[in-house]
């Protein structure tokens, strides 16, 4: 089983240590190649959560993680680390203890099914939010602020983004390179140009597909740099939420047309402008990682059926998110792209940059069920085809697992950037 596990995803011992610690179910990680028929895709979703928001979670957080931190480098939770000394802890000893603030008295509730009334909110995910000396004061005030003040015009329904000025995905302002991403990408021959397919991808359903290792460092820096200039302006991003219950655990910004967990794609947030255009760029590597994950699908199944398997999908919503390192996302199914999309199985394309996650996913909304894989920093996930409708979520960030490399060129701050694209 083990042996199976290491060879379908490239998990590293230290990873599989992890699943097993935070999932136990996370070992029941399949490996089927197999093609199969692509059959049209009905909007499913199961009854047992039916009291919970669409994202809200279905795993608690992981409290008391910021203790384990302060143990000698070699202890489990640095299992995951890539291109980090281990030994480096970068964090003051101070953030242990507001992360202990965050974690234990402040992500309550969100992940218990049926507590969504007294969600009280701290916004862990923004490291730029009020002085963390000063959050344990404000505890009470916070409290009364979210109440009061809690981003929703009364009778009003549409979500207002309250957080101003919009999140800052990096620690520095950073010098664009003279080379756009545009230039980058056209001239950069490694990402899909080339037929060749490594070894390290994996199919790991019909229709799902890890292409490892496939944005390249200088792609994820250019990637990072524009979202962090998009992100910085007033569409940028926010922390998103329900208008009665829980927020999100992450930061969000959208491309091409607005979406949030409330309204959906529907007339949304209270921000008139327009969400801004998805890059060329971005638009590009997505096509490029679908007929590399076609490529894989046919010398896989030995046919050439790769596009009934999975469809081609030219994007038109890009939802960017941002996690910190206690950051996460309930299982759960992306339904709200037009039946039309949904059903011809029109794949998500997912961009993972930064800090590692353990994403879980499969044909319920059941954490004990689901499977897991460990993202890592220029991975590319797709699901289409028959597991469009798939559920998935982040059930953790690996703490310091982002390439130091990304990290100093980039600046971007500790956690994890995600993209997923998607044609409405
Ligand atoms: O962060 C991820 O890997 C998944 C994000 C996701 O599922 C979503 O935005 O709908
Ligand atoms: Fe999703």
């Amino acid at each position: 089983m083990m042996k199976s596990l290491y060879h379908s995803f490239s998990l590293t011992s230290r990873h599989q240590i992890l699943l097993r610690m935070y999932s136990p179910s996370a070992r029941k990680i399949m490996s089927s190649s197999s093609s199969s028929t692509h059959s049209p895709i009905r909007k499913t979703q199961t009854t047992s959560f039916e009291s919970l928001n669409d994202y809200d979670e279905q795993f608690p957080p992981l409290t008391g993680r910021s203790k384990k931190k302060k143990v000698s480098p070699t202890s489990e939770t640095n299992f995951g680390c890539k291109n980090r000394d281990q030994g480096t802890r970068r964090r003051r000893a101070s953030r242990f203890i507001d992360e202990e603030v965050n974690g234990t008295t402040f992500d309550v509730g969100a992940g218990t099914a049926g507590s969504r009334t007294s969600v009280v909110e701290l916004d862990s995910t923004n490291p730029s939010s009020p002085s963390k000396s000063s959050q344990s004061h404000n505890l009470k005030i916070r409290k009364v602020k979210n109440h009061r003040n809690s981003g929703f015009k009364s009778r009003d329904q549409s979500p207002k983004r309250t957080q101003d000025p919009p999140f800052d995905i990096c620690s520095s302002v950073i010098e664009r390179n003279d080379t756009s991403i545009n230039d980058r990408v056209l001239a950069d021959e490694t990402n899909g140009e080339n037929d060749e397919v490594s070894n390290k991808h994996r199919v790991l359903r019909p229709g799902m597909v890890l292409l490892k290792d496939f944005l390249t460092h200088d792609i994820q820096v250019d990637i990072v740099k524009t979202c962090r200039e998009l992100g910085v302006k007033p569409a940028g991003f926010y922390q998103p939420g329900y208008r009665v219950g829980s927020k999100l655990h992450l930061q969000m910004m959208c491309l091409g047309r607005n979406w949030d967990p409330q309204t959906k794609y529907s007339k949304n947030t209270d921000i008139d402008s327009k969400a801004p255009d998805i890059p060329v760029a971005f638009s590009v590597l997505v096509e490029e990682a679908i007929r590399k994950a076609h490529a894989l699908i046919d010398r896989e199944s030995g046919t050439e059926d790769a596009e009934r398997i999975l469809p081609v999908m030219s994007p038109d919503i890009c939802i960017v998110n941002f996690y910190s390192e206690s950051g996460r996302l309930g299982l759960h199914q992306d339904r709200d792209e037009s039946q039309e999309s949904i059903g011809k199985g029109l794949p998500i394309v997912s961009f993972s940059i930064g800090d590692s996650a353990e994403f879980l996913y499969g044909e319920k909304r059941d954490v004990e069920e689901a499977e897991g894989v460990i993202l890592e920093s220029g991975d590319v996930l797709i699901f289409g085809g028959e597991s469009r409708m798939m559920f998935h979520g982040v059930k953790s960030i690996i703490p310091n697992s982002a390439p130091m490399s990304l990290l100093n060129e980039s600046k971007l701050r500790t956690g994890r950037l995600n993209l997923t694209f998607r044609h409405f």
